[in-house]
């Protein structure tokens, strides 16, 4: 007996995107969204000169457009770029608007590129227009496509809103949620790092992983739904129900372990996406600020040789290596202050440095044997910072001898031990900071990175929160329920909230339009 056979179709709940994108694969070419209104949107930034600007237009309607704007009766080459002038239409002629010859007015020559369903990113017929990126351009033609809206001969033609594109691609069957969201993050991305995960995503890693999540979740219902289904049967194939107990009971631990690891690999990649905090810190006039401008070459902080000069925490983002990071450089920690500013600024130095992901402490060796006051070791020292990764930079190493940096690093070394790596630099001549960059870039990598080879995943809270609360909850509800043999049908139903959670993530679950709308408008126009 095929044991799969035997599922009851309420386990299997397809979605109607499901079937109909099934439809389509089985040789029906029509887009399920023919029905819908043809959109248009500038895809390229809104008000912002540009050499070029791309109008996309994505709908049954893409063709007419494509005729009006270019004032001719031809078929639009598939897939081929060709130069047209692109025209006005009679009714918004800018300049006589009563007269058929106006409708030769002419806005643009433009590239123009014709993609026929279902070769397209949406599955419908797209236009995309490469047009002079002018704003009086951009906007002439936008209106000249609005005016081709007329309902009443059937040409439903509107502005797109956020995420429209993206959604007709779902709906069509091109792409599931997770390949769209790492299109949204691969637009969103800002550092190398970023690029790589929503990449891995968007070419579908994370599709063909959760598909096979579901898989063996499927097959064990199928497994366990056999036995409801056959249990009085005397049927000899389910003679041994104790060994499918343990075979869906062992994938089923499998599975949860490999979530789990997942999710701690989402966890660590969390901090590409926020940023890697980087706190600076030190005694005044160490080099703190110096530093900030030579890590980000240029001019973030004030540098001057007065003690105290930075008083407040300065944050800015940059980029080193690939990874996002925040670096903060704090006021110069000391305990003899008066200045209730600065107090309040070394305050917050020292929550600064204790919520940091990576800290560095740096010293001036000019001030040996005075090297680390006191107030900031017993800070380094204590609870908060006993996981924390620091490194330790001698800065202005042009001020003194190997010989001396030899000593400091010794001394540094009787304080604190050999826990931390040691860097010397000089932010006069730049010595070391490359070196420094390096080991930085290190730190960025074992923090962000739960093994050495494995690459950051990157997946929206969304996502994290589904796997969690229903994929996770409903694996650990089918475990912890120890006499499943018992109550198969509850233990299936643990299984089946589960396997939904994982629909929910693709987008394969029944009621999926309120998650559409929430993913979706999260996209930007044009998108
Ligand atoms: N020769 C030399 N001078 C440096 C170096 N780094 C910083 N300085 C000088 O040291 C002085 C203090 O530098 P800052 O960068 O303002 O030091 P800070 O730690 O931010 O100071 P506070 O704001 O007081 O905490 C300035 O005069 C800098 O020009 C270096 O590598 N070599």
């Amino acid at each position: 007996m095929n044991i799969l056979l035997s599922l009851r179709p309420q386990l299997i709940s397809r979605s109607p995107f499901v079937k109909r994108s099934l439809r389509r694969y089985s040789g029906f070419t029509k887009p399920v969204t023919s029905q819908l209104p043809t959109i248009y949107a500038l895809s390229t930034p809104a008000n912002q000169t540009s050499a070029i600007a791309i109008i996309r237009i994505s709908g049954t309607h893409s063709k007419y457009i494509y005729n009006q704007l270019v004032n001719s009766n031809e078929a639009p080459p598939i897939r081929k770029a060709i130069l047209r002038n692109i025209y006005s239409p009679p009714s918004i002629s800018p300049r006589r608007p009563h007269c058929q010859e106006a409708a030769k007015v002419l806005l643009d020559s433009s590239l123009l590129l014709y993609f026929q369903a279902p070769q397209s990113f949406t599955g419908e017929d797209v236009l995309e227009l490469h047009v002079h990126g002018g704003k009086a351009v951009v906007y002439g033609i936008l209106k000249a496509i609005e005016s081709l809206h007329d309902r009443n001969s059937g040409k439903d033609i509107r502005f797109a809103l956020p995420g429209d594109f993206s959604r007709r691609a779902f709906q069509n069957g091109k792409f599931d949620l997770t390949q769209l969201e790492g299109i949204k993050d691969l637009i969103d991305s800002e550092t190398e790092s970023q690029r790589r995960s929503a990449l891995s995503s968007f070419n579908g890693e994370n599709k063909v992983l959760f598909g096979n999540w579901r898989k063996t979740i499927i097959e064990s219902m199928a497994q366990l739904t056999a036995i409801i289904d056959f249990a009085d049967d005397n049927s000899q194939e389910l003679d041994n129900t104790d060994m499918i107990f343990h075979d869906v009971e062992n994938n089923i631990k499998c599975l949860r372990e490999e979530i789990v690891t997942f999710m701690q690999k989402v966890r660590k990649s969390i901090i590409l996406q926020d940023g890697i905090k980087l706190v600076l810190l030190g005694a005044p006039n160490v080099g703190k600020s110096s530093l900030v401008n030579s890590l980000t070459n240029d001019d973030i902080s004030i540098v001057s040789d007065i003690p105290g000069t930075t008083r407040d925490s300065v944050d800015a983002i940059i980029n080193i290596n690939g990874y996002k990071v925040i670096i903060c450089d704090t006021a110069g920690i000391r305990d003899k202050s008066a200045d209730k500013i600065e107090i309040l600024g070394i305050e917050r130095a020292r929550k600064k440095s204790i919520q940091s992901d990576l800290c560095l402490f740096i010293v001036d060796p000019t001030n040996f044997p005075k090297l680390v006051p006191e107030d900031i070791l017993a800070h380094l020292s204590s609870d908060s910072f006993r996981d924390k990764r620091i490194v330790i930079v001698v800065n202005k190493s042009d001020l003194v001898s190997n010989d001396e940096i030899v000593r400091a690093v010794c001394k540094l070394r009787t304080k604190v031990g050999m826990k931390y790596s040691i860097v010397n630099v000089s932010c006069k001549t730049k010595e070391g900071i490359e070196p420094l960059i390096g080991i930085l870039t290190e730190n960025f990598k074992h923090l962000s990175q739960s093994s050495a080879d494995s690459n950051p995943v990157i997946v929206s809270k969304r996502v994290s929160e589904i796997l969690r609360n229903d994929v996770l909850y409903g694996l650990e509800e089918f475990l912890s329920s120890k006499d499943f043999d018992n109550d198969i049908v509850m233990a299936t139903e643990n299984l089946k909230y589960a396997s939904d959670g994982i629909a929910k993530i693709t987008g394969q679950a029944v009621g999926i339009e309120e998650i559409l709308d929430s993913v979706f408008s999260k996209f930007c126009i044009g998108k």
